[in-house]
């Protein structure tokens, strides 16, 4: 057995209910985030608030999504690269993605319902909302986790306020081989914080901060919690964002979700200066995230090693 196999994601356990700061459980869990931000950037949540039927009625809505013809789901837009549909692309066949924007709120969901549904459909929107509600809650509790761990309490409420959530659904065909093909290539995310949930096919792969790849084989009960881009240039390059991509084989379907919180239009996002002095020097200047989305689409952006550091690295 080769080394990727064998290595495992921490696991940290949200399930204990009412999980508040300032309790002894919840400074337990931040130690172990901290720890395991530290080693993987990536660790496996076990968060159980979103009840059993939601979590598997879920990829049916999105079985039913991708299976409307093309040209509907086409109708899936945004200003922003990478939140509309996602598709047909000659070097990554395999992979489809739709986006539902702000997918905690129900106004918003059934918006965006309407527009592959003209006549509606309940039972998608409320299982797609219910969904996204109840796990923005785990990533808030993650968020406030992290910025008390690097002692910014005070920038927590702009932090929460200046924040929106994508709802990615990701859909990856079997490419019907037993050789492994790749789903998605290796990448950072650009946002916050991004929690994703599978079917049972497995796929991700993430990157140990030593540079190990690791095999995630999460359960029903796990989420998949990784670090963007814009948290690791607001921290000051504290923590690392998450290397990670999926590869696949065999012939069955890989349905995945991610709940992606990003910092809204026009916010800026500004190192805070407690974070900087001689040992941690300013490490990118100020930006706002849909200007570097936007760049991250362009040749340039494409080409970088590290868009981020070629967008606004000092
Ligand atoms: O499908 C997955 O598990 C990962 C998807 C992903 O990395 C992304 O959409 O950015
Ligand atoms: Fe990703």
């Amino acid at each position: 057995m080769d080394s990727q196999t064998t290595l495992k994601l921490p696991v940290i356990d949200f399930t204990k209910p009412d999980l508040k700061p300032g309790t002894v459980e919840w400074d337990l869990l931040k130690g172990q985030v901290e720890q395991a931000l530290q080693e993987y950037s990536c660790f496996d949540a076990l968060f159980h608030k979103i009840p059993l039927e939601i979590r598997d009625a879920i990829f049916g809505a999105m079985e039913e999504l991708f299976d409307l013809p093309l040209q509907i789901k086409t109708r899936n837009v945004s200003e922003l690269p990478y939140h509309g549909y996602l598709g047909q692309h000659p070097l990554v066949p395999l992979f489809e993605s739709i986006g539902i924007e702000h997918a905690n709120i129900v106004e918003k969901v059934e918006a965006q319902t309407s527009t592959f549904w003209p006549e509606g459909n309940t039972r998608f929107s409320k299982t797609i909302q219910s969904f996204s509600k109840q796990l923005s809650e785990l990533d808030e509790m993650i968020r406030t986790m992290i910025l008390e761990i690097f002692h910014l309490e005070k920038y927590i409420d702009e932090h929460m306020d200046s924040t929106g959530y994508l709802l990615r659904v990701m859909k990856y065909k079997g490419p019907k081989t037993t050789e492994t093909q790749v789903g998605l290539k290796a990448h950072r995310d650009k946002n916050v914080v991004t929690i994703l949930y599978q079917n049972e096919v497995h796929g991700l792969g993430v990157q140990r901060n030593d540079g190990e790849w690791i095999d995630v084989k999460p359960s029903k009960d796990s989420f998949i919690v990784t670090i963007g881009e814009s948290l690791h240039a607001w921290l000051n390059g504290r923590l690392k964002s998450t290397y990670h991509r999926v590869m696949i084989s065999g012939d069955k379907t890989r349905y995945s979700l991610g709940l992606f919180s990003f910092p809204k239009g026009g916010y800026i996002i500004k190192v805070p200066e407690e974070l900087v002095d001689e040992a941690h020097p300013l490490l990118y200047k100020p930006f706002d995230y849909a200007e570097f989305l936007k760049f991250c689409c362009t040749e340039d952006g494409q080409k970088a090693h590290s868009s981020l550091k070629v967008y606004c690295g000092v």
